[in-house]
């Protein structure tokens, strides 16, 4: 059994996998990260491996506490992963991205992907059909949207993710979901129409804490799993092990 570990730049997310199997799935801060593990473990006594995802650096003292009982896994640009990396910069390349890469290339094979990260930050992560892996882009996440207008702002409230009720917002409130929500939203059918244009043919996996929030408001169809990043890392675990 694995417990695969994602530190984001908002939120730990962590899931249990037997083979293929999710056995459980949870969401934490940063700060209870001994102790949530902690309580995994006594639930999940047949884990022997802690794989872990962090887009932070100095996250890895964190988990070397469990270093005497798991066999840890602390993933870095120093791994393999199954594709050529292509970026100019790989070095500087989010390990998130490259395990979502890693993940779209392995769960999908021979065909072009487009991953979707909407979480603190949306990232698009191209792995085409060759399995090289292209770039992409990244941009304010839904939340960071609403907190940046509030910080750099004098009179602009902190509102929570909601519906725009019209496309033309008709009120301070309003506006500012029709922005934030519609913005962004047309900003991904955006990104999704110009790589048509370059590539017929990809699959669109959506993913990130705002995943199902925004999958039903997109044109085109996608494959929406919020929980991608931690299927990677069991996907990328099993790889390693079978190899
Ligand atoms: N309970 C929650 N706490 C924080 N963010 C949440 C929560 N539920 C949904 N979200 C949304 O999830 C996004 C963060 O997604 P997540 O994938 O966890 O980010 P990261 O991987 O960068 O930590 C935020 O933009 C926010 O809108
Ligand atoms: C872009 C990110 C901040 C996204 O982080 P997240 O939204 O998943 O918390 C992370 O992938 C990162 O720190 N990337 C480094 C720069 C790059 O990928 O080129
Ligand atoms: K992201």
């Amino acid at each position: 059994m694995v417990l695969a570990i994602d530190v984001g730049n908002t939120r730990i997310k962590g899931a249990v996998f037997e083979n293929d199997n999710t056995l459980g799935f949870f969401v934490f801060p940063k700060e209870k990260i001994q102790k949530e593990i902690e309580n995994i473990l006594k639930k999940y006594p047949s884990v022997k491996h802690l794989i872990v995802a962090s887009v932070g650096k100095a996250d890895k003292d964190l988990f070397l506490n469990f270093k005497n009982v798991l066999d840890l896994w602390f993933i870095s640009h120093e791994d393999f992963f199954p594709f050529t990396n292509n970026y100019a910069t790989p070095k500087t390349l989010g390990i998130d991205r490259m395990v979502l890469a890693a993940g779209a290339t392995l769960k999908f094979p021979r065909q072009n992907r487009l991953i979707i990260d909407a979480g603190t930050c949306v990232t698009y992560d191209f792995v085409d059909q060759n399995d090289v892996y292209h770039g992409g882009a990244i941009s304010p996440g839904l939340r960071l949207r609403y907190e940046s207008l509030h910080n750099f702002t004098e009179k602009l409230p902190l509102l929570t993710v909601d519906n725009p009720k019209h496309f033309i917002g008709d009120s301070t409130a309003e506006a500012i979901h029709s922005g934030i929500v519609n913005g962004l939203v047309y900003e991904i059918n955006g990104f999704v129409d110009e790589y048509l244009s370059k590539f017929p043919n990809f699959i669109i996996i959506l993913t990130g804490g705002d995943a199902n929030f925004l999958a039903m408001r997109l044109k085109n169809t996608i494959f929406a799993n919020s929980n991608f990043l931690l299927e990677s890392l069991n996907q990328i675990f099993q790889y390693k092990i079978g190899k």
